[in-house]
């Protein structure tokens, strides 16, 4: 069976793990489900073109694995005779209309052409014919394909059927990956830059793949396998709402709001099950403390959280609407106990997606480690990820909503990447006004203080004042800080003046003269 064999000869082992993932999911399906009650959905499309010659391979390595398992299946016109519905519409493309009825003929597949619309199709579908299940192209990504997995039932409200969606996790690539490698036909929009087809209606070829200086001044466009960014295949889909700003817009994610010489705050989450037994110090958050205080931002919390999912979920959770930014670390990476970043997906009600950019980072750095099975790591949570390059990272720093995910293990590791955030526009890490600080150290005791110093802090609600000392029995150091110097020094002035001469002396933080 051709599509068998090309996919056997590849040496592309990453799409070879696609397709017999996808081959493995339809034979689960055909032994599921009555070969009659099972419908194909088709349309023409790139997505549905794969969709039909894996159900083409995966037929074939069912009837061998199952039937005949020493018979000779390798004819390679060896179809798949599966029932397959068609949404038919006036506003369909004619070259989309053409190239179904003709790939339906060519392939053998028993056409059931619907003229309704999908809802109401399927109803009338499943009233006439016991339909069980239907096979879709619908990959992560898409719109709809938000909390799907593998094999989802219909959505309430439309009538009861099994979903299987065998290339959900197939991105952009690997759809034309494969069309190259088993060399088949596809419908002639996407050699014109088309990159997703819907109706005539709303649909423009890609406007990223335009060649600009076409010397005829007609518009050109690149084929539909040139489209470098995935994530972008929708960009010609002209009325349809981009997932990816939508989710960001509603929730406000990535815009942190234009404070000019305000406050903004940012947390800290560590997580680490080693931090909280108390075997490893963590020395990062407070590097992160220091040089968030250095450039004006407050840092509101710092937190341990355990390597669980619902954990560091929680922590951003609580999190996430209250501050400008949330750095975390700890947690990332390909081992088991590296669960932060399905924390931050989970957190945000998203899912983890192949991330392309990021893999093509990995291959480069890890090389086939990362391909196949191994792409573990290029999965970031849909719709909100955004990668932070600097030409001194060998990986961009993943930015997720305002969550900023720090790979950093050590003090030095963190100040390099801290570098690079600060000169990242899109990282948010914007300079505001600086404190300024002063310190007194005193002999008296807290309790001939306490009574004056509540009335400094009632009277000097901008300034922070804390205390600090480093014996119970030795000099207390009140530390006075904000970011109007003098509003600084006023309220120590006040301060010490309720007090004899002498009282109090200036001091750094250490409490050194
Ligand atoms: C066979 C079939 C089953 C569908 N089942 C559902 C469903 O259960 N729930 C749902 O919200 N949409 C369902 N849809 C609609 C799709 O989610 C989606 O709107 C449609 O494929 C159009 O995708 P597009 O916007 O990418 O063109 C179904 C569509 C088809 C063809
Ligand atoms: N008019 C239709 N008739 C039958 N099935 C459809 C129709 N529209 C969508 N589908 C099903 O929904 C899936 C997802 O649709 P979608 O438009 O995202 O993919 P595609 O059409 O295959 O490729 P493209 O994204 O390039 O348009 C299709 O692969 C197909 O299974
Ligand atoms: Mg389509």
């Amino acid at each position: 069976m051709e599509i068998d064999r090309a996919m056997r000869e590849s040496n592309d082992r990453r799409l070879q793990t696609k397709y017999s993932n996808a081959t493995y999911i339809i034979q689960r399906a055909f032994a599921l489900y009555e070969f009659e009650q099972v419908a194909f959905s088709f349309n023409g499309g790139k997505d549905s073109t794969v969709l039909l010659h894996l159900l083409r391979a995966g037929y074939f390595l069912y009837k061998k694995n199952t039937h005949h398992p020493n018979g000779n299946q390798t004819d390679s016109v060896f179809n798949c005779p599966m029932r397959t519905i068609y949404f038919e519409s006036p506003s369909a493309f004619p070259e989309i209309n053409s190239f179904t009825y003709e790939t339906a003929s060519t392939y053998d597949l028993q056409l059931e052409v619907i003229r309704l619309d999908f809802k109401s199709g399927l109803e009338a579908l499943l009233e006439q014919k016991p339909t069980k299940a239907i096979f879709l192209g619908t990959r992560i990504g898409d719109p709809n394909a938000v909390g799907q997995e593998q094999f989802s039932p219909s959505s309430i409200g439309w009538p009861p059927f099994m979903r299987v969606n065998p290339i959900l996790d197939w991105s952009y690539r690997d759809v034309w990956a494969f069309i190259s490698t088993c060399k088949v036909q596809y419908c002639s929009l996407y050699d014109k830059g088309y990159t997703s087809i819907g109706s005539i209606y709303d649909t423009v070829p890609n406007p990223l793949l335009c060649i600009a200086d076409s010397p005829s001044n007609i518009e050109k466009f690149k084929p539909a396998y040139l489209l470098s960014d995935g994530r972008l295949e929708r960009a010609g889909r002209a009325k349809k709402c981009n997932p990816v700003s939508e989710a960001s817009l509603s929730d406000g994610l990535n815009i942190v709001a234009p404070h000019q010489n305000g406050a903004l705050t940012a947390s800290i989450i560590a997580i680490g099950d080693e931090i909280l037994f108390g075997k490893v110090e963590d020395e990062i958050a407070g590097t992160l403390c220091k040089r968030l205080h250095a450039i004006g931002w407050h840092v509101s919390r710092k937190a341990v959280v355990r390597n669980e999912i619902d954990s560091v979920a929680d922590e951003i959770e609580n999190r996430k609407s209250v501050d400008d930014l949330i750095f975390l670390f700890g947690g990332v990476g390909p081992l088991h106990s590296d669960i932060s970043i399905a924390g931050v997906a989970k957190a945000f009600g998203t899912r983890l997606a192949p991330d392309e950019e990021f893999e093509e980072y990995l291959m480069c750095l890890i090389g086939s480690h990362c391909t196949g099975d191994r792409n573990e790591m290029a999965l970031l949570p849909e719709g909100i990820t955004e990668l932070l390059h600097h030409e001194m990272l060998p990986l961009p720093l993943i930015k997720c909503g305002n969550v900023v995910i720090l790979s950093a293990t050590n003090a030095s590791e963190l100040e390099k990447q801290w570098n690079c955030l600060l000169e990242s526009p899109n990282a948010q890490l914007v300079r505001l006004a600086p404190f300024f600080s002063k310190h007194l150290s005193t002999s008296l005791s807290d309790v001939e203080i306490s009574e004056t110093l509540s009335r400094v802090c009632l009277n000097f609600p901008d300034i922070n004042i804390g205390c600090h000392r480093k014996a119970r029995t030795g000099p207390l150091i009140i530390n006075f800080t904000g970011k109007d110097q003098t509003r600084v020094e006023l309220a120590a002035k006040e301060l010490s003046q309720k007090y004899h001469e002498g009282a109090f002396s200036e001091v750094d933080f250490e409490g050194v003269p």
